[in-house]
């Protein structure tokens, strides 16, 4: 029997269950199975196998060689260089912002050597922080019904992208947050997610 386990890294790499499969090892208790609640546990039958996937939180960890995770291998380890370059660019560029933006909340409280700040306006006004993200959606999609060229689709995914950053700053969500979401959805397809809220 070929058993998957699905954590919440969502990465599509192999298993210790994998492995135990492999090479005839029996399934132990205190690996993957701990878990303080199975969130989904399904069976579907994969060609000559039949695929077990547990998506839960676990209670320790949940790799036979007891890593926290199977994947603790980084998917950076898999990629070729510049891919991983661009990665990391993409990473930085975000964090970075983030950082900017959370050191413009600390200083909205301060009203001495008060620098101007489109930060700050956002960060004090909700109405028209969501106005803002409202408009540069909309012009983010302008620019694909107007075929605009790439340069202003990029622009416009900018404007969204750092609005958007300060009302999770508003909200005291770290883009890390949105990254893990992100990341659990990986192991699912958007159609397959749909319908199974539709059954719930
Ligand atoms: N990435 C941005 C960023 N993107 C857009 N904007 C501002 O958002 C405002 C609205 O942008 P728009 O281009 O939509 O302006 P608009 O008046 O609607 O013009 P149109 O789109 O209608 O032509 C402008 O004042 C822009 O300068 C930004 N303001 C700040 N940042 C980042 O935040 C940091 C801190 O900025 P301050 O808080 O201003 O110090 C900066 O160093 C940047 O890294």
């Amino acid at each position: 029997m070929h058993h998957n386990v699905s954590n919440n890294y969502g990465n599509d790499l192999q298993t210790c269950s994998d492995v135990r499969h492999q090479q005839n090892m029996p399934e132990t208790p205190g690996s993957f199975a701990d878990m303080k609640e199975l969130i989904e546990r399904k069976m579907r039958s994969v060609e000559e196998f039949i695929e077990i996937i547990y998506l839960g939180k676990p209670d320790g960890p949940t790799c036979h060689t007891g890593m926290e995770t199977c994947y603790y291998t980084s998917l950076n380890a898999l990629l070729p260089d510049s891919k991983v370059e661009q990665n990391k660019l993409a990473m930085t560029t975000l964090y970075s912002l983030e950082s900017t933006i959370t050191q413009r909340k600390l200083e909205v409280a301060e009203t001495e050597n008060e620098k101007p700040s489109w930060t700050k306006r956002l960060l004090l006004d909700n109405s028209l922080l969501c106005s803002k993200i409202r408009e540069e959606a909309d012009e983010l999609c302008r620019t694909l019904e107007e075929n605009e060229d790439k340069s202003g689709a990029a622009s416009e995914m900018a404007d969204v992208l750092y609005h958007a950053l300060v009302l999770l700053a508003v909200k005291d969500v770290k883009v890390e947050d949105v990254f893990q979401v992100l990341r659990q959805r990986f192991s699912k397809s958007g159609i397959e997610e749909k319908s199974s809220r539709k059954s719930t």
